[in-house]
């Protein structure tokens, strides 16, 4: 009994410490607003406290993804991932659509700067640094330790599937569709797509089927093939849906969700026994957190959630 007093002591102390530390939390999120990154082909919000939500931003191009965009793209999730005020993202697009894909008017220059070079090995330079720009890009949001939740309305096209095949849910609205239009354009995708997205769904017959036929992919296909997760009856609905789920991701242990999302991507890519050893070498560390300790307190005593820390 009295250790129970004692224990119970313990977590009104540490309630009492953590409030306080959220008051200066507060104070140092308003500086770090200031501080943040002002992108050009990106608008990042905060809805909720540690919520983010980062919109392509070119609606009268449909969001189509030039340079810049590609550019950004990788150093928003890289500062977001960097973020302790940051635990959870929303992507979504501004305007009619998610997102064209790449802008074709942009790539088109491309073909001007190779015609600079007449050595095959600069062109190739070339070539081979913007692919590898624009596949980290893509990759920054998996390396990005906070979930990503994609929410897409209407068009998702070529390079925008190849996006939001690296995030971690993906929601769409009733008149979403997709297309790997990849083959359309005489390219084999190389920004991801063809890499994730067998390993997002499960028919490998379905996959190639899209990649070869580059045809769409309607909402209701998209939600029976397991490739999102839940279809809305709008855009409105689904961003508060979105937020809403971002924001109970967001009350979590950032410990506890961050390890998991390590654990699951590492383990999709190695064996169930490396997998288990992976995620035991990260818990011999992280159950001695306090998020851990503050929860199983709370679970024990049947009290509300803790309030984490940030991380
Ligand atoms: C290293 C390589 C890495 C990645 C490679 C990725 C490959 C791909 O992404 S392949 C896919 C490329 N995208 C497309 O083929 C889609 C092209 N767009 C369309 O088919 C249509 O725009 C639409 C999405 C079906 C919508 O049609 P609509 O509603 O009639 O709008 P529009 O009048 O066509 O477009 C409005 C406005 O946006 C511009 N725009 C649209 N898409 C692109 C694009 N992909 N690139 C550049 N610009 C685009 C369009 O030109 C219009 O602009 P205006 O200035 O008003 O003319």
């Amino acid at each position: 009994m009295y250790s129970v007093f004692l224990r119970r002591a313990a977590e009104i102390a540490l309630a009492t410490k953590q409030k306080q530390g959220l008051c200066q939390v507060a104070m140092i999120t308003t500086a770090a607003e200031e501080q943040r990154t002002q992108f050009e082909a990106l608008n990042v919000t905060v809805p909720n406290p540690f919520v983010y939500h980062v919109e392509l931003n070119r609606p009268k191009k449909l969001n189509a993804m030039h340079n810049t965009m590609w550019i950004e793209i990788g150093k928003c999730f890289t500062e977001l991932g960097n973020d302790p005020d940051c635990r959870v993202i929303v992507l979504s697009g501004a305007g009619k659509v998610f997102s064209a894909g790449i802008d074709l008017a942009d790539a088109a220059q491309l073909g001007t700067k190779l015609g600079e070079h007449e050595d095959v090995a600069r062109r190739c330079k070339i070539l081979h640094d913007t692919i590898k720009l624009y596949q980290d890009a893509m990759t920054s949001l998996e390396k990005c330790p906070k979930p990503v939740i994609s929410a897409v309305h209407n068009a998702c096209i070529g390079g925008a599937v190849d996006l939001i095949t690296a995030a971690d849910i993906r929601y769409c609205t009733n008149d979403a569709w997709f297309q790997v239009k990849e083959v359309d354009t005489g390219l084999a995708a190389d920004v991801g797509t063809l890499q994730r997205l067998p390993r997002v769904i499960g028919s490998e017959s379905l996959v190639r089927e899209l990649v070869f036929t580059a045809r769409k992919m309607m909402a209701s296909e998209a939600k029976e093939c397991g490739f999102v997760s839940k279809v809305y009856d709008g855009k409105d609905s689904m961003l508060k849906g979105a937020i809403e789920v971002a924001t109970d991701i967001a009350a979590k242990s950032p410990v506890a969700v961050q390890v998991a999302k390590r654990s699951i991507l590492y383990s999709r890519d190695h064996s169930v026994q490396e997998g288990l050893d992976h995620i035991r070498l990260w818990n011999m560390t992280m159950v001695q957190s306090e998020d851990f300790m503050n929860a199983a307190v709370a679970q024990a005593t049947k009290s509300n959630p803790p309030t984490f820390s940030k991380l």
